[in-house]
């Protein structure tokens, strides 16, 4: 069917049609058309929206991607017609039956994915897919394959690029900000790039924009690469394994993060960037991606093994994931505590070892430090101040203002200081109720959102000593993360009545009615 083109400046991959010439060609909403420009000789495939009203007959309204693909002016003419499924829809029902999916099947589902070829729904389909019947190591790796040669890779002139990525899981994680500075300061170069939260309130890229733009091609993560020999940037912006954050979107809402999704996300990203030697942070404990030290060891070997199929050497690090890294969680103050351990900090304890071991395992890795010594350089690198001044170069590369310092930033204007209701011992401190605090509060799209703990597990408190502090750029945010904290009780000191459980209010033999 020939129409006249009307520009519409919607941001999804989809035309709107006249529900009459919808009918004429044979297709409903969320079917697919393909668009022809007969200026152009292009086709594109799109989704179909179908209105009684807005367009009438003999028009075809044209969202912003599609038209962009297809090169159509407005009142240009387009030939309609209905458009086949593509074969990846049946590659998708495939694993959502539990089978395994070769490497020509896994290739035509991630090309789909990253030309925008394949709905919301189609793409919730094969992340649950993946979700509930897990991808073997074959499989995993067909998919980081297919992740990587989706999009840009870089290619360094000289050996060795090195790496780090955590899989996440344990709140307040934001080591990179300070093992990447340390490791760039040993003459090690570091193209970093880290995805936003997926199932915690903020991921690097999250904290990283908190002092520069974080959004670079890949040929920008190069050269500042060799520029100053680190930077740390969102994945979702590279082109650099695209596939990944189109799954994370999906990811997110239902805070999940399967297996194979996982190894192919981390491992995609250090592949693409060519990168030799990685170290991966693999946070373990209840209420963690990786609940056990079994899990730990099994899902390191498989990291391991990636590695060796893909030519990258890895090590894993099981790090202790049952309580919060440092004492904060949300994008500004965490950045704040991890720029107060740059300046020299000796506080918190958690943060300043766990960023000292991964560290000084890729310092081992990489040869610049003997084996057992890497801990002891990367705290000299800290100490002498080298970490903070590479950190300072890192912020200015990508445009951010290298004289910050932790005292410049501020967190949310609205707080909320939770103190403890009697005295005793801290005896719970629930990672998942934390974090959905902090989401609550707003974070990590509020940068100022987020939550400060002030008596970690185990520490003994005082009846109304503080022990959470919760920030929000936002009155209502905070009244939500309130309202969140009250149901979810992510801290308990002993003692501390959790319920009360009313009767319902009878009136009384006497006639007289209580406690209303
Ligand atoms: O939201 P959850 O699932 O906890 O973790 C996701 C975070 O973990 C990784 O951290 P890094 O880039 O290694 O520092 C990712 O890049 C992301 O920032
Ligand atoms: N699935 C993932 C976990 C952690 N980091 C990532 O980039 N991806």
């Amino acid at each position: 069917m020939k129409l006249t083109t009307r520009l519409i400046d919607i941001g999804n991959r989809g035309v709107l049609l006249n529900a009459a010439d919808a009918r004429e060609i044979s297709v409903r909403d969320g079917d697919r058309v393909e668009v022809k420009s007969l200026a152009t000789g292009e086709t594109v495939s799109a989704f179909v929206d179908t209105t009684a009203s807005i367009i009438g007959p003999g028009t075809i309204g044209v969202y912003r991607p599609t038209q962009v693909r297809v090169d159509v002016l407005d009142g240009a003419e387009v030939e309609v017609r209905a458009a086949d499924r593509p074969a990846s829809l049946a590659y998708i029902k495939k694993k959502m039956d539990g089978q395994r999916l070769n490497q020509e099947e896994t290739y035509a589902i991630i090309r789909d994915v990253v030309a925008d070829d394949l709905s919301p729904s189609e793409l919730t389909a094969y992340i649950v897919s993946t979700y509930t019947n897990p991808l073997d190591m074959d499989e995993v790796e067909y998919l980081t394959r297919a992740m990587v040669d989706t999009g840009d890779q870089l290619r360094f002139p000289s050996y060795p690029i090195v790496d780090k990525h955590s899989i996440g899981g344990v709140p307040g994680n934001k080591i990179s900000l300070l093992v990447v500075p340390i490791v760039a300061a040993a003459g090690l170069k570091i193209p970093k790039t880290s995805s936003r939260a997926i199932t915690g309130a903020a991921g690097t890229a999250d904290l990283m924009e908190v002092l520069a733009p974080v959004e670079f091609t890949a040929t920008q993560v190069q050269q500042m690469t060799e520029k100053v020999g680190a930077v740390i940037v969102w994945g979702g912006a590279t082109n650099i394994a695209p596939a990944d954050d189109r799954f994370i979107t999906v990811e997110y809402p239902f805070k999940i993060d399967a297996r194979g999704q996982m190894l192919a996300s981390v491992m995609a990203k250090k592949y693409a960037v060519g990168a030799n030697l990685v170290a991966i942070d693999v946070p373990v404990g209840a209420q963690t991606k990786v609940p056990t030290v079994e899990e730990g060891r099994r899902l390191s070997r498989e990291f391991i093994e990636l590695g060796e199929r893909l030519g990258m050497q890895v090590e894993c690090a099981l790090t202790y994931g049952e309580s919060l890294v440092g004492r904060t969680i949300g994008p500004k103050i965490e950045v704040q505590e991890a720029l107060s351990v740059l300046e020299g900090a000796t506080e918190p304890n958690s943060l300043i070892q766990k960023s000292l071991s991964i560290a000084g395992i890729i310092l081992e890795m990489a040869g610049k430090a003997a084996p057992g010594q890497g801990y002891t350089l990367a705290q000299e690198i800290l100490a002498s101040g080298k970490a903070l001044a590479k950190m300072k170069e890192i912020i200015e590369v990508q445009g951010g203002n290298p004289a910050v310092t932790a005292a410049d930033i501020v967190p949310g204007t609205y707080q909320y200081v939770v103190k403890a209701p009697t005295t005793g011992y801290v005896i719970e401190l629930n990672n998942k109720a934390l974090i959905s605090l902090a989401r609550a509060a707003g974070a990590p799209q509020d940068q100022g959102a987020g939550v400060c703990i002030h008596a970690k597990k185990g520490t003994r408190v005082q009846a109304g000593e503080p022990i959470i502090t919760v920030y929000a750029d936002r009155k209502w945010r905070l009244q939500k993360a309130l309202e969140e904290g009250r149901r979810l009780m992510p801290v308990v000191v002993e003692g501390m009545l959790l319920d009360r459980v009313p009767g319902r209010h009878w009136t009384t033999r006497g006639g007289q009615q209580y406690g209303q």
